[in-house]
């Protein structure tokens, strides 16, 4: 695999096990007296922290404010790092513990900025999370797939796993969107605002979990939140009735604890999620009967629609048989019949566009 960015500059921040782009260098001695936590908000250089001994604070949240150790280095963390504090752990208003280690990353959620002066790099958003919830309204505004299949894109690349969540479905019927999802094996739930139905089985799906939210202004994220997290308190906005478009109303990155358990994380602001970073190769990571049969690929094949020799054609026009997957890809939607097969490579291939299109200008 090709030598990548791991999204940060600091060498002790170690991205991702196994992916080999940059060696372990020596670890610090180790600060004994330090106490796991997770970033919960970042404001201005002070990182908002639940430790896990939540008894430490003086009010028994957990929650202290930190500041980066020096020795830490310009190597950015993000919402749901692991990190290691030391020093004032009161809690206190006004008191400042001091952040000296990020654990390894699990899963790490990236966007390349499309835009401006940093055209082109990867921005780390948040660390450690399983759940990416796509949140997408039905209608108003209008849903766009191209946008849909960057956020499943960037959710396979970061490891995560990826949730459609079709809200307003009081406004219009859900099942093209559904039929257009199916073949990618998502779990995709419905959700509309009177009465209330369908937040139930978000709820369920996030249990315990750390979910981001991911969605275009206007999809109802805050209302989502609200209703999962009783005192949230988002701020929700009115959708423009002329363009059909939201604002972001609300403004700040941070993780919200659910009442059962688990993390809710908004990500407003976040605008564009560019996947140019994004490879062929990370995506078929999740897509294990694809890659299983990519591997009898040419070397060098981008497995897009045309593709010489592709071994992803051979595949979709074969009928399957009992066989046809190995054994630890029972959680996939084994096709059935090889028209389902060539719709599951058609959708593989899709999502595969935008993220190669990026890489090469010269593509269309
Ligand atoms: N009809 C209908 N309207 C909804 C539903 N969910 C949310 N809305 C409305 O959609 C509008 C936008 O909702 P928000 O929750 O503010 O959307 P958002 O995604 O957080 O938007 P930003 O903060 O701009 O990112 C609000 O007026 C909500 O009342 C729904 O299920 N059905
Ligand atoms: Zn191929």
């Amino acid at each position: 695999m090709a030598r990548r960015d791991t999204g940060t500059d600091d060498p002790r921040v170690r991205v991702r096990p196994g992916r080999g782009s940059r060696p372990r260098t020596k670890q610090r001695p180790a600060h004994a007296d330090a106490h796991l936590g997770m970033v919960t908000r970042i404001d201005r250089g002070h990182y908002r922290i639940r430790l896990e001994e939540r008894g430490l604070t003086l009010d028994g949240s957990g929650d202290v404010t930190a500041m980066k150790a020096r020795e830490l280095g310009r190597g950015k963390v993000v919402v749901g790092d692991r990190v290691a504090v030391v020093g004032d752990v009161s809690g206190r208003a006004g008191s400042l513990a001091r952040m000296v280690r990020v654990e390894e990353r699990r899963t790490l959620l990236r966007r390349s900025t499309e835009d401006g002066e940093a055209a082109g790099s990867e921005r780390p958003v948040v660390a450690n999370a399983d759940l990416l919830v796509v949140v997408v309204s039905v209608a108003r505004p209008q849903p766009r797939p191209r946008m849909i299949d960057r956020y499943l894109v960037a959710a396979y690349e970061a490891d995560m796993e990826p949730l459609l969540v079709l809200t307003k479905t009081d406004l219009a019927d859900p099942s093209p969107l559904l039929d257009t999802y199916h073949p990618l094996g998502l779990t995709t739930l419905t959700t509309h605002l009177y009465p209330d139905g369908g937040v139930g089985a978000v709820r369920q799906a996030l249990a315990g979990r750390v979910s981001v939210l991911a969605g275009h202004s206007g999809v109802g994220k805050s209302t989502l939140v609200n209703a999962l997290v009783p005192g949230a308190g988002r701020a929700t906005g009115d959708v423009n009735e002329v363009t059909g478009r939201g604002r972001h109303t609300s403004t700040s990155l941070q993780a919200l604890e659910l009442p059962g358990g688990g993390w809710v994380i908004d990500t407003p602001g976040v605008r564009s999620f560019g996947v140019s970073h994004v490879e062929a190769d990370d995506l078929l990571r999740a897509f294990p009967d694809l890659a299983a049969a990519a591997q009898q690929c040419p070397r060098g094949c981008t497995h897009l629609e045309g593709a010489r020799d592709c071994a992803l054609d051979t595949w979709a026009s074969q009928e399957p048989t009992a066989s046809a997957l190995p054994p630890a890809c029972d959680e996939v939607p084994k096709p059935a019949t090889a028209v389902q097969r060539r719709f599951r490579v058609g959708s593989f291939r899709r999502l595969l566009v935008p993220s190669l299109q990026a890489q090469d200008p010269t593509r269309s």
